[in-house]
């Protein structure tokens, strides 16, 4: 059973990096609206702090800060400085309601990389604090590789801070050497004032750390969405918040079910895709194929899963694979239309893992193709395609032109698009528009070997009339591959017979 028992004496705060530690990810870089946006869904969600940049990085940055502390949004407003009266006055004059003051504490730090001393380091954090104050600022004092610092050392920069005015404490694990045995010794002596903990994921233990610290006595926790952040990331706002709301039974006011949409918003602005397997936002952390849990499932979904996946905004699918059994198959097969006896049903699920067992990734359309083989039924491709031909260049609207008997007439249609691929899929979704609005609702692409040779499998979702099908191509070119996945997802889509129950969760 779960120790569900809250044992946190206080709310949690989120501190929310996204926009600073997360903005710092090698290759991120946001615009001040894109930046704005991101903001606006986290003020929403419920986080209690953004970060929102670093006052001293660019113009860009300040101009993001003005953009967001302008914005009228609930949560506060900071920004990251360094212990210099400069940087402290761009976040007093961006409009920065507190600032993240960070000031390397451990000696590898000071000495190695700011040359230094201790008392010197002392001095400038002091006297920061002392002028941002002066700024009327509010003030997080902030430990850099504090994991590796001396303890009196910190204690005594820490105490001295807040009577020189410092509002809250921050213990950064820089690099990720916390542990959370480490965490229980190290943060209690330094709740002087209210504390946050900082943590990168460099080992894996970002959200373990985090937790022992808030454990130990911290009252927030810093994060991104997404885990975003320098090297291999900080804790991940959605983690951090569910495995609080799950594990500990500790309400921590966020809006959750909004977490899975943010997490899109911030990947698709980032440009930083989501592993499939990543906890709470990943492609598969709701998807099961494997029959035993696909069977557990659907009886009681708590069999394998700790989440409803609603609860975080998302929602469930099986899928079918080698490892599919029967029932799952079966619910597959129901809610495409067919109704397959036992004996069937066995062939059907043989025929699927033989295919499985090739490599492939099972589309809803190689299901259809092996439940109408072994049912007998005939299927007619309403489409054939005849040619195409695709004119793209450095001087060149990427263009494509078709041919396709529909249902037995010929028809040529041509269309533009942002590169080949679109042009092209565009130009089949408008050979089929007389007989309904065909949409493409994903695409994947795949190299399955290296190299500029390589075989690529193209997974596409269509969807017409809120009934949606999964269908694949593999070529060499991407081109043929993706025309191929389009055809065949639309053959299944406009095919003859009527399967009214198919649902979007089928495949
Ligand atoms: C662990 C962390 O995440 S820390 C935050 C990391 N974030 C960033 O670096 C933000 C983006 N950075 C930048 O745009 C630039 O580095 C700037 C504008 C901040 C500084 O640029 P530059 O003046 O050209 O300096 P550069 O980046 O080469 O070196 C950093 C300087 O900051 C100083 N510095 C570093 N940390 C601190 C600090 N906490 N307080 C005061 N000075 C500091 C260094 O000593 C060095 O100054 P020096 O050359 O006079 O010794
Ligand atoms: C300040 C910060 O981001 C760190 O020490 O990790």
């Amino acid at each position: 059973m779960l120790n569900r028992k809250n044992t946190f004496s206080e709310p949690v705060r989120i501190f929310d990096t996204t926009l600073r530690d997360g903005e710092q990810t090698p290759g991120v870089s946001l615009t001040p609206d894109q930046k704005l946006e991101i903001a606006t869904h986290l003020s929403e969600i419920g986080v209690h702090v953004i970060e929102a940049g670093s006052a001293a990085a660019s113009a860009g940055e300040r101009q993001s800060i003005k953009l967001i502390s302008d914005a009228g949004l609930s949560a506060e407003c900071c920004t990251y400085v360094r212990a210099l009266a400069q940087d402290i006055d761009f976040a007093a004059d961006f409009g920065a309601d507190s600032v993240h003051l960070v000031v390397p504490v451990s000696d590898l730090h000071i000495e190695k990389k700011l040359r230094k001393t201790r008392e010197q380091v002392s001095a400038m954090a002091w006297s920061a604090v002392e002028y941002a104050k002066d700024r009327g600022l509010i003030v997080e004092l902030s430990g850099e590789d504090a994991s590796r610092a001396d303890r009196a050392f910190l204690q005594e920069l820490f105490r001295e801070g807040i009577d020189r005015g410092a509002d809250r404490l921050c213990f950064c694990d820089t690099v990720g050497l916390l542990t959370p045995e480490r965490a229980a010794e190290l943060i209690p002596p330094l709740c002087m004032a209210p504390l946050s903990i900082h943590c990168h994921d460099d080992l894996g233990f970002a959200l373990a750390s985090t937790m022992a610290a808030l454990k130990a006595g911290a009252t927030c926790a810093h994060v991104t969405v997404n885990g975003l952040g320098e090297r291999a990331g900080n804790t991940a706002l959605e983690e951090l918040v569910m495995s609080l709301e799950v594990l500990y039974g500790h309400a921590t006011g966020i809006r959750t079910e909004d977490l899975y949409h943010l997490s899109t918003v911030v990947s698709r602005l980032t440009g930083v895709a989501l592993a499939t397997n990543k906890p709470i936002v990943g492609e598969m952390a709701f998807t099961h194929e494997s029959g035993i849990h696909a069977h557990g499932v659907m009886r009681d979904a708590s069999t394998y899963e700790s989440i409803i996946p609603e609860r975080v905004g998302r929602k469930r699918r099986i899928v079918l694979g080698k490892h599919s059994g029967s029932a799952a198959v079966e619910t597959a097969l129901h809610e495409m239309g067919y109704r397959p006896d036992a004996g069937q049903l066995a062939e059907i699920v043989q025929r699927i893992k033989q295919l499985g067992d090739t490599g492939k990734r099972i589309t809803d359309a190689d299901v259809m193709t092996i439940a109408d083989a072994v049912l007998a039924i005939e299927f007619a491709p309403a489409l054939e395609l005849m040619q195409f031909t695709i004119v793209s260049g450095s001087n060149a609207m990427p263009t494509a032109s078709v041919t396709l008997t529909v249902k037995g007439e010929e028809i040529t249609c041509a269309a533009t698009g942002n590169g080949p691929v679109d042009a092209a899929i565009r130009a089949l979704q408008r050979s089929v528009s007389d007989v309904g609005t065909v949409r493409l609702e994903q695409y994947h692409v795949d190299a399955i070997s290296g190299g500029t040779d390589a075989l690529v499998d193209v997974t596409v979702k269509l969807s017409k009339d809120g009934v949606s099908v999964t269908s694949r191509g593999a070529r060499t070119d991407i081109i043929t591959a993706s025309v191929e996945a389009v055809i065949a997802g639309m053959n299944r889509l406009l095919r003859e017979e009527k399967h009214e129950d198919r649902s979007e969760n089928s495949h």
